[in-house]
């Protein structure tokens, strides 16, 4: 039985890689020496695995950006709107980059690739673009260099690849009249051609990841896998092909995808712990098995017991040397090295001996296969012993239940959810009470988050400045950043959120049941990374955790100033949740919190109070038979949030990277009296669920992309609001960017908001002369 990996955390412990990639961007450095940093990070996170004892060790797991954006450009799907700006002699890299972040350079102007989410997790991918004539060219320099790289240190190297039939699916059709399934015949000679070149490079084992096998397949999806991977089998009789699934169990594709000629095939039993049994009695002879054990989407420590057991019965069934044993899917979605993490304050001893970040996965892989084998060592005995005391610790301790908490939850009644009177009511008398101009101007929350405020809370948090310093320096920020919104004639105005480290990490540090890292960076998109909180216990709010910012905010102010919260889906989505009671509950505990804080704002005066939830669509189940129930309890926890007010207090939410035509239902439910969403990459495409389902509470639709450093014109956010305009009714229509500006700089934003402003105004002008 042999050990392997799907993919290592790539940033870096101390996010390395972040900061090569924003020096190069910024000019600070040279190409050669991010390229030098790169090639460290790989070698560094290569030999840890093989010093923890992994047999097999992914290449090609490593990404200046994202591993579909190195896809496309390893197969030479560039949209011709970049290959006609960079020459072949350009340096290959800046194309890359010019991909995921648009390009407005030396004359040019050119937008970047949409960005979304990466199944159900908090990564997201830039979506591969396919057009009508779609050709393919195989660029295979970095695959091959990764792959050369790991064998000159000796490893035993297998090369990860995104399959060809979901890196289709992952992509999207940019024009009419066909459809991108179809472009597998095009497609599948380049990952011969790239299949060749590793074989021939000694590869030995090549990991496919086909995750979109764990979802409910069209008849023809399941034709297309069956015709492909039987013609590479034909092509690569002795190369070893690890079909790798994750996220979900492969349910009713399991007894095909079982008959699929590859060598091993790879299934996740954390989220799919009961396709074993099916499996283990449908798999063919030759077929091996990749056991995916270790939780690579949460960061508790595995259950060693449990585990063997699996183990022993897979090892049962077919024998040892058919099974591996690996993560349930890459470890790019935990933090890297939970030994980084010294502070009792923010993650209390008790609680880091239930955890496991990447670099201690590994370890318990290799425990695990020791402890498999016939006569363990003493170190693999002694280890087996510490983890069940910690699983025992886990269940009897005090730190983890309140009594309180858990009453309150169950006394949730229907009225929780309701606010008290309907929309068309509310709208009269919110209307009436903040008396704001057609084509209302607003923003998401936050403004940029400079190096400056950066560096004031690493200073707080390391005693550099008093708590009152801390707060002067804020309230600073806050003030400028008011009457600068009232200068360029902002109408609804936010405080900024200069005090958050992060919308979810932010109410985690103040919550009971959260506890938090100093290091546990995990990739968010691009050289972007978020420190999810953790939930280890029962969720409550003592004391307010935003009031006295946002009312700070509103003294300075006649004009309204939004209360910006973020909502109980997206503080679960976003945080590592607990293994011990369900997703529901979890969020019913925090949905409470939530509206105590609601409650709180109201009373200080607060009348516009947005509840962020660009989570929920995230959070729906890859299995649609699971949506139902997800979206029941999701959207009343909202609401739950949400209906402790009175009809005056406006209500808004805000989501964004969401597809909303399945779950349009569901939205309106949610009954925000305003909804701010992200369209303006997609030119307001994703406006049209909107329209057909005849949304009737008010939307603000953004107009201009908040990821990407290119400012707007005028023109263009005006073509926007019209064709908005033209969709929905324009008194139910607000203006905003599409998500918050942290990542901006000022100079951008400011020119932006002022353009975005304008193009409100003429709007108005336009509107109301026809009215
Ligand atoms: C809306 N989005 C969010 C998602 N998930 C979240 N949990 N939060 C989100 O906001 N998912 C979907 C999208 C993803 N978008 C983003 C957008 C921006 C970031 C981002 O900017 N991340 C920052 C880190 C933010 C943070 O936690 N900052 C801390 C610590 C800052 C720090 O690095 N300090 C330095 C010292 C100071 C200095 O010198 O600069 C240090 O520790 O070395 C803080 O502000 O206190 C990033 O840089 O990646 C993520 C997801
Ligand atoms: N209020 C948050 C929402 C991000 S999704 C922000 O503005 O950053
Ligand atoms: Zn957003």
């Amino acid at each position: 039985m042999i050990t392997h990996n799907l993919g290592y955390p790539r940033i870096g412990a101390k996010r390395e890689l972040k900061r090569a990639c924003e020096q190069y961007w910024s000019g600070k450095i040279d190409i050669s020496v991010l390229l030098e940093e790169g090639k460290r990070l790989r070698r560094e996170h290569w030999l840890l695995q093989k010093e923890k004892g992994i047999d097999l060790i992914p290449t090609n797991d490593f990404s200046f950006y994202d591993q579909v954006l190195d896809m496309s450009y390893t197969l030479g799907a560039v949209p011709k709107r970049f290959s006609n700006v960079f020459l072949e002699e350009s340096q290959p890299l800046d194309l890359y980059f010019a991909m995921a972040r648009g390009y407005q350079k030396n004359g040019f102007d050119i937008t970047a690739m949409e960005m979304t989410k990466w199944f159900d997790t908090n990564y997201h991918y830039i979506v591969p673009e396919f057009y009508k004539d779609q050709q393919f060219k195989l660029n295979a320099i970095k695959v091959v260099d990764e792959l050369k790289e790991a064998k000159s240190l000796n490893l035993e190297a297998k090369p990860v690849l995104i399959g060809p039939i979901t890196y289709l699916l992952l992509g999207k059709e940019k024009e009419e009249g066909f459809n991108r399934l179809d472009l597998i015949n095009r497609l599948l000679p380049i990952y011969v051609e790239l299949l060749s070149l590793l074989e021939a490079e000694g590869a030995e084992w090549i990991q496919l990841d086909e995750p979109f096998l764990v979802t409910n397949l069209s008849e023809k999806e399941k034709e297309v896998y069956i015709e492909v991977y039987n013609a590479l089998a034909k092509r690569f009789p002795t190369l070893k092909i690890m079909l790798a699934t994750y996220f979900e169990g492969l349910h009713e594709n399991t007894s095909w995808v079982a008959q699929l000629p590859v060598h091993a095939l790879h299934v996740d039993l954390v989220r799919g712990k009961k396709q074993l049994n099916e499996l283990l009695s449908a798999i063919p002879e030759k077929l091996q098995l990749s056991l995916g054990l270790v939780d690579g989407r949460n960061i508790w420590k595995n259950n060693f017991e449990q585990s063997l057991s699996i183990i022993e019965k897979a090892i049962g069934t077919i024998g040892s040397d058919r099974i591996s044993i690996a993560p349930s899917c890459s470890l790019l979605h935990t933090p890297f090295d939970l030994d980084n993490e010294t502070d009792e304050a923010t993650l209390p001893s008790e609680v880091k001996n239930w955890m496991a970040f990447a670099k201690q996965k590994i370890e318990e892989l290799s425990l695990l296969a020791e402890l498999a084998r016939e006569n363990p060592s003493e170190k693999a005995k002694n280890a087996f012993e510490a983890n069940k005391f910690a699983m025992k610790s886990k269940l009897t301790s005090r730190l983890i239940h309140d009594k309180k908490v858990e009453n309150a939850v169950k006394e949730i009644t229907i009225d929780h959810a309701k606010r008290n009177n309907p929309f068309n009511i509310r709208q009269a008398l919110q209307h009436g009470s903040l008396k704001l101009p057609l084509f209302p101007t607003t923003t998401i929350g936050s403004f940029p988050q400079t190096k400056e405020v950066r560096l004031l809370r690493s200073q707080l948090k390391k005693g550099g400045i008093t708590a009152n310093a801390y707060e002067t320096a804020i309230k600073s920020e806050i003030q400028k950043a008011i009457s600068w919104q009232e200068q360029i004639g902002l109408d609804v105005l936010v405080h900024g959120e200069f005090e958050r480290n992060d919308m979810v990490e932010y109410f985690g540090e103040q919550l009971n049941g959260f506890a938090f890292t100093k290091f546990g960076w995990v990739q968010s998109y691009g050289s972007r990374a978020v420190k999810p909180p953790i939930i280890y216990g029962d969720v409550d709010r003592i004391d307010p955790m935003t009031v006295a910012w946002t009312e700070y905010a509103q003294t300075l102010t006649d004009l309204p100033v939004k209360g910006m919260l973020t909502g109980p889906v997206t503080i679960l989505q976003w945080s590592f949740v607990r293994n011990d009671q369900s997703r529901e509950e979890t969020t019913n505990q925090i949905a409470l919190a939530i509206r105590k804080e609601v409650q709180d704002l109201e009373l200080a005066g607060i009348k516009v109070i947005q509840i962020d939830e660009p989570a929920i669509r995230e959070g729906l189940p890859l299995r649609k038979e699971a949506w139902k129930n997800y979206l029941d309890w999701a959207i009343r926890a909202f609401r739950i949030s949400a209906s402790a007010v009175n009809d005056e207090t406006q209500i808004h939410t805000h989501m964004c990277y969401s597809e909303f035509n399945d779950i349009i239902e569901s939205i309106a439910a949610m009954d925000a009296d305003v909804i701010t969403i992200e369209t303006s990459r997609s030119q307001m495409e994703l406006l049209d669920a909107f329209v057909d389902f005849k949304y009737p509470n008010e939307i603000g639709p953004g107009v201009y992309d908040i990821h990407s450093p290119r400012v707007p014109s005028e023109k263009e956010m005006e073509a926007l609001l019209e064709k908005a305009a033209l969709l929905i009714p324009i008194r139910n229509l607000w203006v905003n960017p599409d998500c918050g500006l942290k990542t901006r700089g000022w100079k951008e934003t400011d020119k932006a908001l002022v353009k975005m402003v304008n193009a409100a105004k003429a709007l108005r002008e336009k509107y109301q002369v026809e009215a």
